[in-house]
Formats: structure tokens, sequence, C-alpha cells
């Protein structure tokens, strides 16, 4: 069997077309969605997402505000912008990209963001909304694992899922989503203290593989014709390793590879969320 590829960019493209035509109808009402990003350091990784999301800003039409602070940035220096873009009226969103260098507090930077103005769904108040099963800005890449999984007709309801890997931006939201009667499935979200991991993914109708460690998913743990979304990234001296084994791709019915599987539709789900702020408005 050779998987049929879950294609985040051609994906993401049909989503960017639609999204151009909404911001063309809220331009119609004087309304413009400005999108900004605080980046705080020189990491590589962050740096490319982050051009990424203006690249993609510029491609539907969406302003967007750059803010880049320099690795020594102090908690203060790091509230300051967020307190302005709190107050900036052309920012009608934005976020704070993750990780933080290691001296700052992550947490009280998420927390100081405007709830209304959290394009990245991480605001605590907007994760509790999460789960209370309230209407609020979801988290990117978990609302893009849902949509690519629906847009490929990849049965939802009443699958086992086997999430891999507990974070915040993805693992623990994604586990909130997957169980809303909308999606109705049934998830175990495994970590670094499961015992028997290859049993919980041989298990699964649906693995979800965000732990950041290479080819953790191996092709013998993959129960045939099941979905597998490789949502990890490592950087290495010979490139970019995701947390799937390649040869999985002649196990799984469906495979959401990195790259051009999961990644570009964490962007195309935060500027959906921005638009999508901007027409509730
Ligand atoms: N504030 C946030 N920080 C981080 C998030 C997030 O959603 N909000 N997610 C990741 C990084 N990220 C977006 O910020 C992101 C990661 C990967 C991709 C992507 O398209 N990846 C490519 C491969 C990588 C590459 O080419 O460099 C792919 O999978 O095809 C986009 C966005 C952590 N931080």
């Amino acid at each position: 069997m050779t998987a049929t590829i879950l294609d985040g960019k051609a994906t993401r493209n049909a989503i960017f077309s639609d999204l151009s035509v909404r911001v063309r109808a809220l331009a119609d009402r004087g309304v413009v969605p400005g999108l900004g990003t605080v980046l705080v350091g020189d990491d590589p990784g962050s740096h490319s997402y982050v051009r990424g999301k203006h690249n993609a800003c510029a491609k539907v039409g969406i302003t967007s505000i750059r803010r880049d602070l320099p690795a020594d940035t102090t908690q203060e220096q790091l509230h300051e912008v967020i307190d302005e873009l709190n107050a900036d009226p052309a920012c009608t969103g934005y976020l704070i990209q993750l990780p933080l260098p290691g001296h700052l507090d992550a947490g009280a930077a998420l927390a100081r963001v405007d709830p209304a103005k959290d394009s990245d769904g991480l605001h605590p108040m907007n994760l509790g909304k999460l789960v209370l099963g309230e209407r609020g800005p979801l988290p990117c890449t978990p609302l893009g694992i849902i949509e690519l999984l629906k847009r490929y007709d990849v049965p939802l309801a009443g699958a086992n899922v086997t999430v891999v890997g507990r974070g915040v931006t993805v693992g623990r939201p994604l586990g909130l989503l997957l169980t809303r009667r909308s999606e109705n499935a049934t998830v175990t979200l495994c970590h670094t203290g499961t015992k028997d991991l290859a049993a919980e993914v041989c298990r699964a109708d649906i693995v979800v593989a965000a732990a950041g460690n290479p080819a953790l998913i191996t092709p013998d743990m993959v129960k045939p014709g099941a979905a597998v979304l490789d949502v990890g990234i490592t950087r290495t001296d010979e490139g970019l390793v995701g947390d799937v084994h390649p040869g999985v791709r002649d196990v799984a019915g469906w495979l959401a590879p990195m790259p051009g599987g999961v990644g570009p539709m964490t962007i195309a789900m935060l500027l959906t969320n921005t638009v999508l702020a901007a027409e509730r408005t």
C-alpha cells in the first residue's frame, strides 16, 4: 500500500484563495485585518516561520506588523511591545512566536496578550474556552490537522486517535478538539511517561506524531491503512527530520509528511483566525 498524501501546501493554497475573497469583502466594509508578530532572538526556524507568516499575509491581503526583538530582551521590554500591540487599532490580531529564549516567561507574556487579539488561541482564557466548548480563537496547528483530515475525508467520528506529544501548542489542545461532539474521536494522548508507545500507536486509526523525536514512529508500529500525520520537526546537519520514519508511507492509508503536510496548514489556520476575528467586528 502507498499512502495518499495529505497535501498541506495545496490545501493551504486553496484556503488562501478563499481568504483573499473574504479580505476583499471586509475591505468593502472598511475593515482591514492586521496581523502582528513578536519574535525574540535569533532562532533560524522561528525567523523562517515568521517570514512565512508575513509572506502569507501579503498573498491574502492582510496588513502585517512585525516586531523583532534582540535575544537579550527583558520581560519588561517584551511586555511593553505586547501593550503597544494591544493598544494599536491597526493590529487586529497578533502572536508571540514560540519558543521564547529561556530567560523569558512565555506564560506571563501570553497572558498579557489581549484575548480578543490572540490569533494563536494560546491565551489562557481562550484555552479555557476550548476546554468549556465556548467560541474563541483555536490553536493553529491542531486546527490545521483537523481541517486537513476533513478535506481528505479521513473518517474522524468514532476513530481511535493516538496523539504523541503533550505540548501546549499541539498535543493537549488537539486532544480537546478531537473529542468535541463535532469530531467525536476517541483520543489517547501519549508522552514520555507512556509505558508501551508501540501498542498505543498500533491500535490507532489516526496517529499524530508531535514529539520532536526523529523517526519515532516506525512502519512496524502503524496499523495498515491508518492515517499518519507528522508534526515533528528536528533540525539536523542533514536537514529537517520528522517524527515519522519514511517507511511508514508504505503501510499507512494517508500520510501528512514533513515537510509539506501539517506545517503549511498552521499558517493557513493563523490567517483564518485573523480573518474570522475581523469578520466578527
Ligand atoms: N506562536 C507560535 N509559535 C509556534 C507555533 C505556533 O503555531 N504559534 N508553531 C510552531 C512553528 N510554526 C509556526 O509558528 C510553524 C512550523 C512549521 C511550519 C512549516 O510550514 N513547516 C514546513 C517545514 C519546515 C520548513 O520548511 O522550515 C513543513 O512542514 O512543510 C510552519 C509554521 C512552533 N512555534
